[in-house]
């Protein structure tokens, strides 16, 4: 029973601290310390299969904590188990069982050409040949790389080297994915391909996700779940319906009138925030349910057609970190 607790709950953070000390010039000859808490007591668990977002603004600790979770940084406080292993004391034994891709640098070798690097993971993760064969050409399908194998990685473009990254974590079949900013600086296609293969690892092969971005529509386009973090602490965890509640955001109900009315009053709950011809916007809180809104509108207008349009993520997410700010 414990055995299959532990292995359903994959990646398990409990109480985490990261403290760094830096030395600071303090005057000609004297030096302080000061103490940056870049993680302060979180807790969450992530069970196998889920891709769950993990988001939160410049320097709010999601590098740390990934780090934490790679082995590569050592916490200052609380527990961390990763597929039951603790990563900063058995690195090598997890390093087996994860993948890692960080946008803003690669892990491939930059002289050599794609295939070359891929030949060095296969040695290094001792990966089975039938298992290197099967996820190298299903990795070539998928993203494309058939025409980049023979490249040098330092001539490929940043899209093609992300790609190329992403299959390089995978080659050894990991249980676990950390993503970095996995498209920042891609172009939109690009970016729809790399989104389109990791919902097609996630889904397929069952790989656990976790996933740093700046970019909101990768969390809205793959993660069910998101994190918020925010000064090194969780600050919204949940699904991404409810995130839009706890920013207090405001779903808008567009409505089509059978003609130009002056702006619609009088609804409870709800106010007329744009009109434009026959259409009318109101804003209702995004908690609330549309239908009590519809139905006052109707009761009272001549209603022809009607949408529900969802708030912004960026706005509310952008409230969120000024809730927390004030
Ligand atoms: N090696 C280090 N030494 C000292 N301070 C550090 C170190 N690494 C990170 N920090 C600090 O810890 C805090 C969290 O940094 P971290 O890189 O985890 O943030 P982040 O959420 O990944 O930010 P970004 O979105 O900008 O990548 C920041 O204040 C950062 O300056």
């Amino acid at each position: 029973m414990t055995e299959r607790l532990t292995t359903e709950r994959l990646i398990e953070v409990d109480a985490v601290e990261k403290v760094f000390t830096i030395r600071r010039k303090a005057g000609r000859l004297r030096r302080v310390k000061d103490e940056v808490r870049a993680v302060d007591g979180i807790s969450f668990q992530v069970p196998r299969g889920e891709m769950v977002g993990y988001i939160g603004p410049n320097g709010a600790g999601k590098s740390t904590t990934i780090k934490m979770l790679t082995g590569i940084l050592v916490p200052s406080g609380g527990r961390l188990r990763v597929a039951g292993i603790d990563p900063a004391r058995e690195r090598t034994r997890l390093a087996r069982r994860i993948g890692v891709v960080f946008g803003q640098r690669t892990t491939l070798w930059w002289d050599l050409p794609l295939k070359d690097s891929y030949e060095l993971v296969r040695r290094m993760y001792r990966v089975p040949d039938a298992a290197y064969r099967a996820n190298l050409d299903r990795c070539v399908e998928l993203l494309d790389l058939a025409p980049l194998l023979d490249v040098p990685v330092r001539q490929l473009s940043l899209g093609q080297r992300m790609r190329g990254d992403i299959a390089a974590a995978l080659l050894h079949d990991p249980e676990v994915l950390y993503l970095d900013e996995p498209t920042i600086g891609l172009d939109v296609i690009s970016k729809a391909r790399v989104r389109g293969f990791l919902r097609e690892v996630n889904s397929e092969r069952g790989t656990t996700v976790l996933l740093t971005t700046h970019d909101l529509t990768d969390i809205e386009q793959l993660c069910r779940r998101v994190m918020v973090i925010d000064h090194g602490r969780v600050v919204y965890d949940g699904g991404l319906d409810g995130l839009r509640a706890a920013g207090d955001g405001e779903r808008t109900l567009v409505v089509d009138l059978d003609r130009e009315l002056p702006p619609i009053e009088g609804i409870p709950g709800a106010r007329t925030v744009r009109v434009e011809g026959p259409r009318q916007w109101l804003a209702f809180p995004a908690a609330r349910s549309a239908a009590p809104v519809v139905a006052a509108v109707a009761e009272r207008y001549p209603l022809v057609d009607l949408s529900v349009r969802e708030p912004d993520i960026e706005g509310v997410i952008a409230r969120i970190y000024a809730q927390r700010d004030e």
